[in-house]
């Protein structure tokens, strides 16, 4: 499936159409694009991700990033993908997970402590409101953080730090834009000097899927999707591989090791990224009103049942 994206994105109004040619699927990005109504400050009246000012979800923030910062290294991360590429957890549908996101909570996010089934609808009903044509980015919405389950014991319970929080790449220099930066000192993987140029194991424009990426919601959720063969566009499952990735989506580190098909893609992730942030708030979605409409996505592009 290709997806193309041709014109660059401009903040105003939108116009996006969706072509559909034999077998692949074009999504194009016609004139401007649609952003939502951006509020100035988060649900506790703080501006959006300010990892510095003082609340009292700021210590939890920090904590969870400092231990993030010293144990995601390149061989965690491998053995990580390695492991969770079995898929042998368990098996269930797409809304049964939704509704596990019930029970969590996010101790790396300073702009919400609302259990995550509220944001992930938040999200999808934003991006809807704008986009009511583009289907696939509906549900991209609605599923791209269910990662968020490893917290759960049946999926193997892991710590914060390997779940939740900005994403960055391992196997070259961490880059100055990541959030809480300093923690990187006692990361083993400062010890590899092949670890610490631009580039590192890397070469310019080899691909965003040949690097590795800190493993956590994003990629798990990325290769469930992948493995029980959804048929979600190219840029769908590039938002949910990505959608934490903020020292590239926000702040344009690591575009040098982008190719082509990332650039089109990163296009649709920085739409999304307007309605991930700012959907956030205390306004509950009703969720039994809107079940029937995802439901019809979820059939539409996963099977009934997943491994996970
Ligand atoms: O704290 C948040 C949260 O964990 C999100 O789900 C993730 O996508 C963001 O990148 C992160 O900043
Ligand atoms: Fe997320
Ligand atoms: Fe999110």
């Amino acid at each position: 499936m290709t997806v193309c994206i041709e014109q660059s994105v401009h903040e105003s109004e939108v116009v996006v159409e969706t072509k559909n040619h034999c077998d692949t699927n074009e999504l194009v990005l016609n004139g401007d694009v649609a952003v939502p109504d951006q509020p100035e400050v988060n649900a506790f009246g703080q501006s959006f991700r300010d990892y510095d000012v003082e609340t009292t979800r700021q210590k939890q923030v920090e904590e969870c990033y400092r231990l993030n910062h010293i144990y995601q290294t390149y061989d965690y991360v491998k053995k990580m993908r390695e492991e969770y590429k079995k898929l042998d957890k368990l098996e269930m549908s797409i809304w049964e997970c939704c509704e596990l996101l019930n029970e969590v909570v996010d101790e790396s996010d300073p702009d919400l402590d609302e259990p995550q089934i509220e944001h992930l609808l938040q999200t999808a009903e934003a991006i809807r409101k704008d986009y009511p044509d583009e289907d696939w980015l509906h549900l991209t919405a609605l599923i791209h953080d269910l990662g968020k389950v490893l917290l759960l014991p049946r999926f193997g319970e892991l710590p914060q730090w390997a779940v939740v929080g900005d994403t960055h790449p391992l196997g070259c220099a961490f880059d100055d834009s990541i959030v809480h930066h300093k923690y990187f000192k006692e990361n083993p993987d400062m010890n590899n000097s092949a670890y610490q140029t631009k580039n590192g194991i890397y070469t310019e424009g080899c691909g965003l899927e040949n690097v590795m990426i800190s493993w956590g919601h994003d990629d798990y959720m990325y290769l469930v999707a992948k493995e029980n063969g959804s048929t979600l566009p190219e840029a769908g499952l590039f938002i949910i591989r990505y959608h934490s990735f903020y020292p590239l989506h926000r702040s344009g580190a690591y575009k040098h090791l982008m190719n082509e098909e990332d650039v089109k893609n990163l296009k649709w992730l920085q739409i999304f990224n307007k309605y991930d942030l700012y959907s956030k708030s205390k306004s509950r979605v009703d969720v039994e009103k809107v079940k029937p409409y995802y439901l019809s996505l979820i059939n539409k592009y996963f099977p009934e049942k997943l491994r996970w």
